[in-house]
Parts: structure tokens; sequence; C-alpha cells
């Protein structure tokens, strides 16, 4: 399979809502207020929130409007416009060598797919020739670490953990330390979704970010938030709560594979503007892809590359 089709298939469950949606609306119909109407509904259904919605229904009826359409026309329309939406924010994340290591912060709620990326991110760097690192910060839940050690031990990436419980904070610290000494060029670390609450998650992601500044001031170079896409309109929740507490830098987007929501993408880069640097389509380590504005909404519009 091509990447192309990679894509396509693991955006199947999301293109085949839509794809049908609209062609409920549109088959080979005027394009009338009523018919636009129901576009608009059909794509807020589909995850890609009102404002969106709107928007894109708007430009259609622009140069559209009153005429003949067929669904794959509008199809190929609305793709053109969601590519100019979502181009902006697709921008793979580059790593500094030079950093000596390169600081990677990883956050998001549990069971958002923060491990699994971090897994699938070392076996991508490594295979570049990148030296990696990892720090199981989420000292918080024994089953974090060992699955951390899983992916360090399948990737070849060294896994610098502590016990459960252990200050996650001092992990960092050690972690980066560790990672000067084995000269990595990228450290990823890992860090807890979930506390006793917010104000105790916030105090510890607070004290890890300002811990690994005493040792680089520039550090953490990325602070990448990682949504699970199953949890549709959620995610702008999640990315408001934890861009008040760190400053997220841009986003990793799983789970697209098992989801309709995939519009929640689109939603999320007109609202937030926020990098997405990668999107994940399954749960191997292969299944981490670039994120490219143009053949994502064409994989969510069921369109040919
Ligand atoms: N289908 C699919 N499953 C995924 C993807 N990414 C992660 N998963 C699965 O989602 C589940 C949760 O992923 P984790 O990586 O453990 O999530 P986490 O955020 O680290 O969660 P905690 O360890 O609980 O904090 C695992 O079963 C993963 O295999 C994806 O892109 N597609």
């Amino acid at each position: 399979m091509s990447w192309f089709q990679k894509l396509k298939s693991g955006l199947s469950k999301s293109s085949t809502k839509i794809v049908s949606s609209i062609s409920s609306v549109i088959t080979k119909r005027k394009l009338d207020d009523e018919a636009l109407e129901e576009l608009e509904e059909a794509l807020i259904a589909a995850d890609l929130g009102p404002v969106t919605a709107a928007k894109l229904t708007a430009s259609l009826a622009k140069s559209r409007f009153d005429k003949e359409v067929t669904d794959e026309e509008v199809r190929g329309a609305l793709a053109e416009d969601i590519a100019i939406i979502l181009d902006p924010v697709a921008k793979p994340l580059e790593i500094d060598r030079s950093k000596g290591p390169h600081v990677v912060l990883v956050v998001g709620v549990n069971g958002s797919g923060k491990t699994t990326t971090i897994g699938k991110m070392a076996q991508h760097y490594s295979a570049q020739g990148l030296k990696v690192m990892l720090a199981a910060g989420d000292t918080f839940r024994a089953a974090a670490v060992e699955q951390l050690k899983i992916w360090g031990d399948r990737t070849g990436c060294k896994v610098v953990a502590r016990e459960t419980g252990a200050d996650a904070a001092g992990l960092a610290y050690d972690a980066i330390e560790s990672a000067r000494a084995e000269g990595a060029d990228l450290l990823l670390i890992d860090t807890a979704g979930r506390l006793h609450n917010k104000k105790d998650l916030m105090a510890e992601l607070e004290k890890v970010v300002r811990v690994i500044a005493k040792l680089d001031a520039s550090a953490p170079h990325n602070t990448l938030l990682v949504l699970d896409a199953t949890v549709g309109q959620n995610a702008h929740s999640q990315v408001e709560t934890f861009q008040s507490i760190v400053n997220v830098s841009g986003l990793v987007v799983t789970k697209l594979d098992g989801t309709a929501k995939g519009g929640v993408l689109v939603a999320l880069a007109e609202k937030f503007g926020l990098p997405v640097h990668a999107i994940g389509v399954g749960e191997t380590a292969d299944d981490l892809k670039p994120f490219e504005a143009d053949a994502y909404a064409k994989s969510l519009m069921g369109l040919a590359d």
C-alpha cells in the first residue's frame, strides 16, 4: 500500500460517513439555500465544527450558488478549501540535533495515546539515524512505565525510569543528564495524564517544566499535546485545559483509524492554529503518519490522490 492508500484506509470510517452524508444531500441538484443548509448540517455532524462548516458552505455558495452540482464536485471543492485551512498547521516536528538533546515533553489525558505515540516517534527518529532516549515520566502508573519499556525494547532506545510514585520532575532531570552523558539527539518525555485532580496535574507538569529549564533554559523545545480523535468535540476543551497548564507547541492526533470523527482536526486547525505534527492511524510503530494538508483533506472527502 502506498502512503496515501494507508492514510485513506486509516481515515475510511470518517470518509465513509462524510461521503454518504454529502451524497444524500447532493444528488445532482441545484445548490440552493436548502441544499447549502443541509450540507452545513452534514459537516457539523462530521465534527468539522459550526464555524468551519459555515465557512466551507459560504465558500461553496460563492462559486456555485444556484448551479447544478454533483456530489463529487462538491467533495472536490470542499477538499480544496479544507486543505487551505489545514495547510498552515501541517508542520512536521523539527528536531535540532545541536540541542544535545532536543527535549520533547509529551502531554495529554490518560489513554489519549501518549506512550504509543512516543514509541512510534522513537521508531521514526531512530530510523532517521538519531539517537533517541525515552523518559517514563508517568510515574503515577506502573503500567505506563512498563508500556514505555516495551517500546524501548522494540525500538532499541534507552528508557530512563524510576519506581512508581517517584517524583516526575526529578526523573525528567535525571533523563536529561543521562541523555547528555550518552550523547542522545532526542529525548522524549512521557507524562501522567491524570493525577488526583487538575490542580495536582498542573503542579506536576509545571514542576517538570521548571526543573527541565534548570538544565537547559530553552527546554522543553517542544511540548506536544496528544489528542484522541475519538473524543470528537471534547478535544477542544482538552486543548484549552492543557494550554492553561503548559505552553503547548503542537498536536498529535491519534486513533483516526478507529473513528468517524476525523473532521475534528479541521475544527481544531481553524480554532487554535496549533501545528499538527503527525497523526496516528493504528497501533503499530508504522502507524504514525506525517500530517499533510492536501492528502488529509482528500482522504477525508474520499477522493483519489
Ligand atoms: N487504533 C489506534 N489505537 C491507538 C492509536 N494510538 C494509540 N492507540 C491505542 O490506544 C491505547 C492507549 O494508548 P496509550 O499510548 O497507552 O495512551 P496514554 O496516553 O499513554 O495512556 P496512559 O498510559 O494511560 O496515560 C493503547 O491501546 C494504544 O494501542 C492509534 O493511532 N490508533
